[in-house]
């Protein structure tokens, strides 16, 4: 069964489109990196696939139609982690992860034991639980961007979009996330679809990578060819 169906998608905002005639197919469980010029519709394509934006054509995920409306994240069908992410208030940084738990909830049941647990769970796993008593708006830049991930982990949808997942993260925090997400897929059965300028990192992943500022953007497989291709396409043109 396919995860992810892009048939023929057209999307943007008012006259300007980003996204012509988009399709492609991604397998079960599979990893996409999406790559592509700054504002060459990165994001947007995000924004179709998550429901938050109008688009022509069709978007499946596994098998559930994806349309403004239909609340793929709070079916646990995708979950997304954006560019940017802000909190205002001083919150202890466990109580900002176990927040990725929502849906699994009932309106006004508090979070229990088996919450937090998961929740220290994956920041051990992230090796960010010496973090979970701290104040998220205390930490580092890069600390929080993981603590993002952690929460991002404890929705446990079936296909996880990164927008951009190690801006910020030092070249030890960015090759783990890499080799997380490829253990997200291999492991756990996950689909991943991540955004991301850390061209160098794709070379040790399995999958595929769609290059959004190519005419005609088709998914094509990781290899050391395809990615130094890429880089030299986008460290010279505008598109192509
Ligand atoms: N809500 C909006 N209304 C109008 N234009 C928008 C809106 N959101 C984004 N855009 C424009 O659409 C274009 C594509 O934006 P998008 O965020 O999809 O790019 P991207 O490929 O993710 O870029 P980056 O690599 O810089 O994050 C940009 O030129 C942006 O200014």
């Amino acid at each position: 069964m396919a995860s992810v169906e892009v048939n023929n998608i057209v999307a943007g905002y008012g006259d300007k489109l980003l996204i012509r005639n988009l399709s492609f197919i991604g397998g079960s469980p599979v990893f996409i990196a999406i790559i592509g010029h700054n504002g060459s519709g990165k994001t947007t394509l995000f924004k179709a696939l998550t429901a938050q934006i109008a688009f022509t054509g069709s978007i499946h995920i596994y098998n559930h139609t994806i349309k403004p409306g239909s609340a793929p994240a709070s079916k646990g069908l995708v979950a997304l982690l954006a560019q940017k992410n802000t909190v205002s208030f001083s919150i202890p940084v466990k109580e900002l992860v176990v927040m990725g738990r929502f849906r699994l909830k009932r309106f006004f049941e508090a979070y229990n034991s088996t919450d937090y647990k998961e929740v220290i769970t994956i920041l051990d796993e992230l090796g960010m639980s010496h973090l979970a008593e701290r104040n998220f708006l205390e930490l580092s830049g890069g600390e929080q961007q993981m603590i993002w991930l952690a929460q991002l982990m404890v929705q446990d949808a079936r296909v996880y979009l990164l927008d951009e997942p190690t801006q910020q993260l030092d070249v030890y925090n960015k090759k783990r996330v890499f080799e997380l997400m490829m253990s997200w897929v291999k492991n756990h059965n996950k689909t991943v679809l991540c955004i991301t300028h850390d061209l160098h990192y794709l070379e040790q992943m399995e999958g595929y990578l769609l290059n959004l500022s190519a005419v005609n953007p088709v998914l094509e497989p990781i290899n050391h060819s395809s990615v130094e291709r890429n880089i030299q396409l986008l460290e010279n043109k505008q598109s192509f």
